[in-house]
């Protein structure tokens, strides 16, 4: 695969903290996590079930349920912080600068409309400048940008597969020229074979339009074949952020070892996140020290008690993991 991933930094996240409300408390779901992205970049996110990798999407978006703070931190984009922006520039921000294809999406199309007119009203409520005639046209643009033919553009969602239908979704949210595409879990779901065309059709996409791309995924292997970065998420912050040749072949986090330890054969599609022993952390029972600690057999006495700093293994290459702090 051609690198073409640009040099200019579009997205950087400092410190960024979430935490959800409960019974009068904030229990803390996203805790001090940087990364960038640049242009063209395909910034796979990756992690069990339940370390944060929604919220902390939600949150690039300021789209958090009613319970979600954001406590601490930056998201620059352009220039500015987005957390400092008004609701109203917030809203412009989203769809024109970054858009984002929630999980399980495709099965939310409005059943009763055909994929036109879903995608024309995305383009008009964001551009009122635009006729009925021009939204046509760039309906039509995106579909065959996306695959689609676009004389299939007056049809209704359950008439396209799955595939298909997670292909619309994609044109919707590019309909409005996005700099920045948030997918989360955009493959689950989906066969093996619809899997790898829309992996393939997020990297034309990039090719095509330098788009940058955030993935989140459970699945290493998808981050393998695509991904040019790596965020490990556990238990709400970074275990590891690197690029893809660093987290695969020189993994430092005793987390990230056993994940890909997890995957025996990471050329093979579908290959999920498959157990290590015990649970992953719940919020309002985090151990002390090190949140991976009670699992990681590498954890000595000061893993229990402290928390880890994220430390640098080399330039571009970060782990939040004692075993690192004396190698530097
Ligand atoms: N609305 C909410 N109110 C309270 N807690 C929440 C809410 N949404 C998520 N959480 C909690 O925040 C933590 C992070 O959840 P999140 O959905 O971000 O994880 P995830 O990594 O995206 O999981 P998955 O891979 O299953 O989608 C979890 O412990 C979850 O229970």
């Amino acid at each position: 695969m051609k690198p073409v991933t640009g040099q200019k930094t579009l997205l950087s996240v400092r410190h960024l903290s979430v935490g959800y409300e409960s019974e009068g408390k904030l229990l803390p779901a996203v805790e001090d996590v940087h990364f960038d992205l640049r242009e063209g970049e395909v910034l796979g996110l990756v992690g069990e079930s339940g370390c944060g990798k929604t919220t902390l999407m939600l949150s690039l978006l300021r789209l958090l349920p009613v319970a979600g703070r954001i406590t601490r931190g930056e998201v620059r984009f352009g220039g500015q912080d987005l957390l400092d922006l008004s609701e109203t520039e917030m809203s412009q921000v989203r769809w024109r600068d970054i858009a984002m294809i929630f999980q399980g999406a495709m099965n939310a199309l409005n059943p009763v409309l055909p994929v036109e007119q879903q995608i024309s009203e995305a383009i008009r409520r964001h551009d009122a400048s635009v006729s009925a005639a021009q939204a046509t046209r760039r309906v039509e643009e995106l579909l065959e940008m996306v695959g689609i033919t676009a004389n299939r553009k007056d049809q209704y969602p359950f008439q396209f597969s799955g595939g298909m239908r997670q292909r619309v979704m994609i044109a919707m949210a590019l309909a409005c020229r996005p700099q920045v595409l948030i997918a989360d879990e955009p493959t689950t779901a989906l066969d093996v074979m619809i899997q790898a065309q829309i992996l393939e059709l997020l990297l034309e996409l990039r090719e095509r339009l330098g788009l940058a791309v955030i993935l989140v995924t459970h699945d290493l292997g998808v981050v393998a074949e695509i991904c040019d970065t790596v965020l490990v998420m556990y238990g709400g912050m970074t275990a590891e952020y690197s690029d893809v040749d660093r987290v695969y072949n020189h993994a430092v986090h005793p987390y990230t070892q056993n994940l890909l330890k997890a995957f025996p054969d990471l050329s093979q599609p579908n290959a999920r996140l498959i157990s290590i022993p015990g649970y992953p952390p719940r919020l309002d029972a985090l151990p002390s020290g090190c949140r991976f600690s009670p699992r990681c057999p590498a954890a000595f006495e000061r893993c229990h008690q402290e928390t880890p700093g994220l430390y640098t293994v080399e330039e571009g290459h970060t782990a939040r993991c004692f075993l690192v702090e004396g190698k530097v």
